[in-house]
C-alpha cells in the first residue's frame, strides 16, 4: 500500500508551484524574469507538501466528492522585486515604463531619421508582439498550474479515501476472527459448562452451527475483494492521469523555454534599439552641423559666384581690349614695315658640327653684342683680327630651335593667309642651314622646317575662319633652277629624270609670276605637305667640300592662298614664296671640277646677279639688271612690288668659313638697307573677275 500513493518527483506539486506566473521587469529596455526559484506560500510559511499531503490524507476526503478545483494559494502572485537599472538616463521599473515607451513618437526630418523611426517603430511592434505571446504564455501557465493544482488535490483525495478504505476493509477483514475466537471461547465454555453440570447435547447441532458460521465469513470475504479490487482500479487510472499530467508539464516546460529565448531575443532588440536611439541623435547632431557648414558654404559659393561673374565681366572687357589693341599692333606692326621698307632681313647661325674641328681657328668667331639697342639683333663676326658688327631685324644663335625661328617668321606667313605677297628666302654660303631652316626634318616633330609649319599654320587659319563662312582653297607649286634651268620638282616626270622640258617665265600686269607648265596641286590636308616635301627631294644634290649634300640649286615652293566669304562676298589673294638658294660657294674652297664646276659658277653667277639687283634696288638706280639671271627674273615682282620681303641669312660660325660669313653679311646687311615699294593687301569683291595666275 505504500506504493499506492503519488509519489514522483516529477509529480510533485511543488514544481508547478515553482512556476511564477508573474513577470519582472529589468531595466536595459525591459526584461522578463521567470521566478522559477520562488516558493508556494504555502512553502514559505514553513509547511512542507509532504506534510500538507499527509494533514489531506488525514481529512480523508471521500473519493467520490466533486473535484473542486481551487487556485493553489502557492502561487507566487508578487513579482520578484525590481532592482532599477539606468541605461542611457532611461528607467525601466515595471511594464508601465516599458509601455508608456511604445507610447511614444518619434519625429524626423530627413530621410535617414525616416527609416531610422520606421525601424524603431517595428522594433517597438515587434516588443508589443513579444509582450502579447508572453501574455498568452502567462495565462496559459496560469491555467496549467491550476489544473496541476486540481489534480493534485483530487489525487490527495483519492490517496486519502484509498487509505481510508483498506483502513475499513483491515478493520473487516479482522472482525471475523475475533468473533470466531470468541464464538469457540464461548462454544468451549457451554461445552464444559453443560457436561459438567447437564447431561451432553447431540454432536450434529454443533456441526451445523460450525457451517453456518464458516459460510458467512466466506461470503463476507468475497465481497471485500471485489471492494479492494475496485480501489485497485480506480489508482490505476489515477496513476495513468498522473502519468499524462506529466507529460503536459514537460510541454510547458518547453514553452517555458522558447519564452526565456524570446525574451533573451527582446532584450537584444532592446539594446539594439536603445544603441540606434543614440546613433540616430548623434546623426541628428552631425546633420544639422552639416546643414550649417552646407549653408556656410552655399553663401561662400553665393559670394564667389558673383566675384567670378564681376571678373568675367572684366575679363571679357579685357579681351574685347585686347582684339582692339591685337588689331591696333597689327596695324602699326604693318605701318612700321612700311615705314622700314618692306624687306626684313633675319640672320641665324647654326651650331658647329661635330665633323668640323674649330681647333685650330681661335675658337669661336661669332659673338653676340649684348647691349640694349643691339640685344637679339646684333652679330659681331671676328675676321681677320678685325671684329665687324652688323644689325638685322632678328639674330637667331646656334641654340635657336625650328620652333624659335617659325615664331618670328609666322607673322609673314600670316601676312600670305591675310592677302599679302610673301616672299621668304634663305640665303648663305653652303653648308650654312639653308635647307634645313626650311626643310628640316619632318619626320621629327622638333625638325620641322618652315615649310611644313607654315602649311600647319595656314590650315589651322583656314579652319578657323570656316565658322566666319570663309572657304580657301590653297595651291601649291616647287620648282628649282639648276644651271640656269627650270625643273618642274611637282611633276611626275622630274622624278624619271625626263628631261629637256623648256619653262618660261612671265609677268602679268597684276605683277604676279607666271611659269608656264608648271604643275599646281591643291594642297587640301597636312598629308598633301609630306608629299611637297618629298618632291624636294627630287632636287639637285651633290657632294661638295664643305657640304654632304649640297643643294646644287635654287628651290621655290610658292603657296597661292584664295579665301573666299560667301556671306560678306569678299575674297583675298596671297603668295608665299619660300625660297631655299643654293649655297655661295668660292671656286677654289669648293675643289669642284667637271660638272660640279658647271653648277657651282652658275650658282655664284646667280647669286651675284641678286646681289647686283639687290645694289641696285639699294641705290635706287633706274635699271635694276632683273634679268640678268632666272632667279632675279623669277624673283622681280617680289623684289620691286608690293611684297612683303625676308630675307634669311644662315651663317656657318666656323672660323674657316668667317671669309664666306662676312660677304654675306655685307651683302645681307645691303638688303636690309633697300626700300622697295609698300606692301599691299590684296582684297576684293568675289564678283570681279580674278584672273591673276599662279
Ligand atoms: N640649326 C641647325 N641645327 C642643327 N643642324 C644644322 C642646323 N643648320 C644646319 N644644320 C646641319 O648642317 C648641315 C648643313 O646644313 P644644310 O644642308 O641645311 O646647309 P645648306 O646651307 O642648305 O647647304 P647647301 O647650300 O650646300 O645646300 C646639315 O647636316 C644640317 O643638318
Amino acid at each position: 500500500m505504500a506504493s499506492f500513493g503519488i509519489s514522483g518527483k516529477r509529480h510533485s506539486p511543488r514544481i508547478s508551484s515553482h512556476v511564477s506566473s508573474s513577470p519582472s521587469y529589468s531595466p536595459v529596455g525591459f526584461r522578463l524574469i521567470h521566478s522559477l526559484s520562488s516558493q508556494s506560500k504555502e512553502n514559505r510559511d514553513g509547511a512542507p507538501l509532504d506534510k500538507r499531503r499527509r494533514m489531506v490524507g488525514k481529512e480523508a476526503t471521500p473519493p467520490d466528492e466533486t473535484r473542486a478545483r481551487k487556485v493553489f494559494s502557492s502561487v507566487n502572485s508578487d513579482p520578484d522585486p525590481v532592482v532599477p537599472l539606468h541605461h542611457s538616463g532611461i528607467e525601466f521599473l515595471s511594464r508601465e515604463d516599458v509601455e508608456k515607451l511604445l507610447g511614444e513618437e518619434m519625429k524626423g526630418k530627413n530621410n535617414s531619421d525616416s527609416k531610422m523611426m520606421e525601424y524603431v517603430e517595428k522594433l517597438k511592434i515587434c516588443i508589443k508582439w513579444h509582450m502579447a505571446r508572453e501574455d498568452g504564455y502567462l495565462e496559459d501557465q496560469k491555467k496549467q498550474r491550476n489544473f496541476m493544482e486540481d489534480e493534485e488535490k483530487r489525487h490527495n483525495d483519492i490517496v486519502t479515501q484509498l487509505r481510508a478504505k483498506i483502513d475499513e476493509l483491515e478493520t473487516m477483514n479482522n472482525e471475523p476472527k475475533a468473533e470466531n475466537r470468541k464464538f469457540l471461547e464461548n462454544e468451549r465454555d457451554a461445552q464444559i459448562t453443560f457436561e459438567s453440570q447437564e447431561e451432553i447435547k447431540p454432536k450434529e447441532v454443533l456441526n451445523t452451527r460450525k457451517k453456518k458460521h464458516k459460510e458467512q465469513s466466506n461470503e463476507e470475504l468475497s465481497c471485500l475483494r471485489s471492494e479492494l479490487q475496485q480501489v485497485k482500479d480506480d489508482c490505476n487510472k489515477a496513476r495513468a492521469e498522473v502519468q499524462s499530467l506529466t507529460l503536459v508539464i514537460a510541454k510547458y516546460e518547453e514553452i517555458t523555454k522558447t519564452l526565456d529565448m524570446i525574451t533573451m531575443k527582446t532584450v537584444d532588440l532592446e539594446e539594439t534599439c536603445a544603441f540606434q536611439r543614440t546613433e540616430i541623435l548623434s546623426l541628428q547632431h552631425q546633420l544639422s552641423a552639416k546643414k550649417d557648414e552646407l549653408k556656410q558654404a552655399d553663401l561662400s559659393v553665393n559670394t564667389m559666384t558673383s566675384k567670378v561673374e564681376e571678373q568675367k565681366i572684366i575679363i571679357e572687357e579685357l579681351k574685347n581690349h585686347l582684339v582692339e589693341g591685337e588689331k591696333l599692333l597689327k596695324k602699326q606692326h604693318n605701318t612700321i614695315l612700311e615705314l622700314k621698307g618692306n624687306i626684313r632681313v633675319f640672320c641665324r647661325v647654326r651650331p658647329i658640327m661635330a665633323n668640323n674641328d674649330s681647333s685650330g681657328t681661335n675658337g669661336a668667331v661669332i659673338s653676340y653684342p649684348t647691349s640694349v639697342e643691339s640685344f637679339g639683333r646684333g652679330i659681331d663676326l671676328t675676321h681677320g683680327a678685325q671684329k665687324h658688327s652688323f644689325t638685322f631685324d632678328k639674330v637667331f644663335s646656334y641654340e635657336a630651335s625650328q620652333e624659335d625661328v617659325f615664331v618670328e617668321i609666322s607673322q609673314l606667313v600670316q601676312s600670305a593667309f591675310d592677302g599679302y605677297k610673301v616672299c621668304i628666302f634663305a640665303y648663305g654660303q653652303t653648308g650654312s642651314g639653308k635647307t634645313y631652316t626650311m626643310m628640316g626634318n619632318p619626320n621629327i616633330p622638333e625638325q620641322k622646317g618652315l615649310i611644313s609649319r607654315s602649311l600647319e599654320q595656314i590650315f589651322e587659319a583656314s579652319q578657323s575662319l570656316q565658322c566666319q563662312g570663309w572657304e580657301y582653297k590653297i595651291k601649291a607649286s616647287m620648282l628649282e633652277i639648276y644651271n640656269e634651268t627650270i625643273r618642274d620638282l611637282l611633276s611626275p616626270s622630274c622624278s624619271s629624270s625626263v628631261e629637256g622640258k623648256q619653262y618660261s617665265i612671265k609677268h602679268d600686269a597684276n605683277g604676279n609670276t607666271v611659269v608656264s607648265d608648271l604643275t599646281v596641286v591643291d594642297v587640301c590636308t597636312e598629308q598633301a605637305a609630306q608629299s611637297l616635301h618629298q618632291a624636294a627631294c627630287n632636287r639637285s644634290l651633290g657632294k661638295t667640300n664643305m657640304n654632304e649634300q649640297s643643294s646644287r640649286s635654287h628651290v621655290i615652293f610658292t603657296l597661292k592662298i584664295v579665301g573666299t566669304n560667301e556671306s560678306t562676298k569678299d575674297q583675298v589673294q596671297g603668295i608665299l614664296n619660300l625660297i631655299d638658294l643654293a649655297g655661295s660657294e668660292r671656286l677654289a674652297k669648293s675643289g669642284c671640277t667637271g660638272d660640279r664646276l658647271k653648277e657651282t659658277q652658275a650658282i655664284n653667277k646667280s647669286l651675284s646677279a641678286l646681289n647686283d639687283v639687290i645694289s641696285a634696288l639699294a641705290n635706287k638706280e633706274d635699271h635694276v639688271p632683273f634679268r640678268n639671271s632666272k632667279l632675279t627674273y623669277l624673283l622681280q615682282p617680289c623684289l620691286s612690288g608690293d611684297s612683303k620681303i625676308l630675307m634669311l641669312l644662315n651663317i656657318s660660325p666656323e672660323a674657316s668659313s668667317s671669309g664666306e660669313s662676312i660677304s654675306s653679311l655685307r651683302f645681307a646687311a645691303r638688303v636690309n638697307n633697300c626700300v622697295i615699294g609698300i606692301p599691299r593687301r590684296h582684297i576684293q569683291m568675289r564678283s570681279r573677275s580674278d584672273s591673276r595666275p599662279l
